[in-house]
């Protein structure tokens, strides 16, 4: 048995609980690691398969786990527990991998981490697996049977369904099982669409073009930010649905802009990039420590037209002037639902008592940052999930409370064609099977 893909299944578990117990983000332990640690580019590919399925297949492989653990999978040490679901994943889902190899590989990392009655138990389990047959879901019923067979919590799916039916919920929820597409955005005051997938071309990528947004390129093999390309600021990584914001905004040259939650950056500097980096950005975030991911960005993208500030954007009227700005920007925190594909153990720890206060916050950021919109001037209200508490609502309930502002249907028309069927007055909602984007919502809203 070689060593080496023992070593990637400890380093998986050992983020699997990090991921459970702390509560941490996967995609910011695991680039961590990928960075850290000398791994083989197949070895880096596995563990990511196996951190992400195993976290986003939870509910399933539980269930499948539940006939063979008599006290119930909660009842074991959070170790033990993730070991049995990374080794049920690999069983189930990967076919490169010999079964016996990964009963074997677990039963020498329990026998390392615990005793030898835990490693007795972990054979045992694992080996009663392989002989029976998997469980189903036939007796279940309703949504109890769809979170477990499409790997999502109840309220959740439950929500969904209310909000979107049950084919979008079931499409949605099934397309959060897979990887995320990595696209980039070409800053075309730098590179042409096709002078930038060339340039990456160059440098061993495959690209393609992206599926709804005209700034992107769908890197399809690369390692994007060890690319000249990347390191020039000819390209930034961002999903599609992201990019269709700055377009929604569709900011002049000259004039003065809010971007009121702006960290890490990302639509910041789209927005600089299509003022070809005339005028005035301002752009805020609460968090001090945030404002060091946007000036990084600035800088390698050289934008000069950006100032950042760390400030509360509910605090933004006692700052800056009202009725001031041609633009304001307002890509409020959510609960991310959008973006499950890329953190998927937020649909496990996120509970609804956690989101309950979002959409008040979001609608007193969005009624603060409104006040320095100028007459004629527009205002975009954009998330990154698709719960619709916390999108159409927040934006009904502003637009009934500030009668001075409206749809701005005139923006939509800055969005794609292939988008066109979806928009609804002046908000467009995508969910994530739609075009292969993250899920996103954005409306478009002007002070009359
Ligand atoms: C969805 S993210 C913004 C993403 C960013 N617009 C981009 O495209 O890269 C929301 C941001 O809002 C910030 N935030 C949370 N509460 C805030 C507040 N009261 N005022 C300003 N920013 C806030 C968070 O720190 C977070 O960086």
């Amino acid at each position: 048995m070689s060593k080496k893909p023992l070593r990637v299944r400890d380093v998986a578990l050992s983020l699997l609980e990090r991921i459970e117990r702390e509560h941490a983000f996967s995609h910011i332990l695991l680039n961590h690691t990928l960075n850290e640690k000398p791994f083989h580019e197949k070895d880096k590919a596995l563990l990511t398969e196996l951190v992400y399925g195993t976290i986003k297949r939870k509910n399933t492989l539980d269930f499948y786990l539940s006939p063979f653990i008599k006290k119930g999978i909660h009842s074991l040490d959070s170790w033990v527990r993730q070991l049995l679901r990374l080794s049920v994943y690999q069983f189930v889902y990967l076919d490169r991998i010999p079964l016996r190899a990964v009963v074997h590989e677990a039963v020498t990392i329990a026998k390392v981490r615990g005793h030898v009655g835990v490693s007795k138990f972990v054979n045992g389990v694992l080996r009663t697996f392989l002989r029976e047959s998997l469980p189903t879901t036939e007796k279940l019923e309703g949504v109890e049977k769809y979170a477990i067979e499409w790997s999502h919590p109840e309220w959740l799916l439950e929500e969904w369904i209310h909000d979107y039916g049950f084919d979008e919920a079931k499409k949605m929820a099934e397309t959060n099982l897979f990887p995320a597409p990595v696209t980039v955005r070409v800053n075309q005051l730098q590179l042409t669409k096709e002078e930038a997938k060339r340039a990456l071309e160059e440098e061993g990528c495959e690209v393609e073009n992206g599926h709804l947004s005209p700034d992107a390129l769908l890197i399809k093999k690369g390692k994007i930010p060890q690319t000249k390309t990347y390191e020039t600021g000819a390209i930034t990584i961002q999903d599609e649905s992201s990019m269709l914001v700055a377009r929604l905004l569709d900011p002049q040259p000259g004039m003065k802009v809010v971007d009121a939650c702006a960290a890490p950056g990302g639509k910041t500097t789209h927005i600089a990039e299509r003022m070809e980096d005339k005028g005035e950005i301002y752009a805020f975030d609460l968090h001090q420590k945030k404002m060091q991911f946007i000036e990084e960005q600035r800088k390698r993208l050289h934008l000069t037209s950006i100032k950042t500030k760390a400030l509360d954007a509910r605090k933004l009227p006692d700052f800056y002037e009202r009725c001031s700005f041609d633009r304001v920007l307002v890509d409020v925190p959510c609960s991310g639902f959008g973006i499950i594909r890329r953190k998927p153990e937020i649909k496990w720890q996120k509970k609804p008592s956690d989101l309950e206060r979002l959409p008040d916050v979001q609608l007193d950021i969005l009624e603060k940052a409104s006040e320095l919109v100028k007459k004629g001037g527009r205002l975009i209200y954009s998330t990154c999930t698709v719960r619709k508490i916390e999108n159409e609502a927040v934006v009904r309930a502003f637009l009934e409370r500030n009668h001075g502002f409206d749809w701005d249907e005139e923006a939509m028309k800055n969005l794609p064609t292939s988008l066109q069927p979806q928009v609804n007055q002046g908000e467009v909602t995508i969910l994530p099977h739609h075009f292969e984007t993250d899920g996103f919502f954005m409306a478009a809203l002007r002070r009359m």
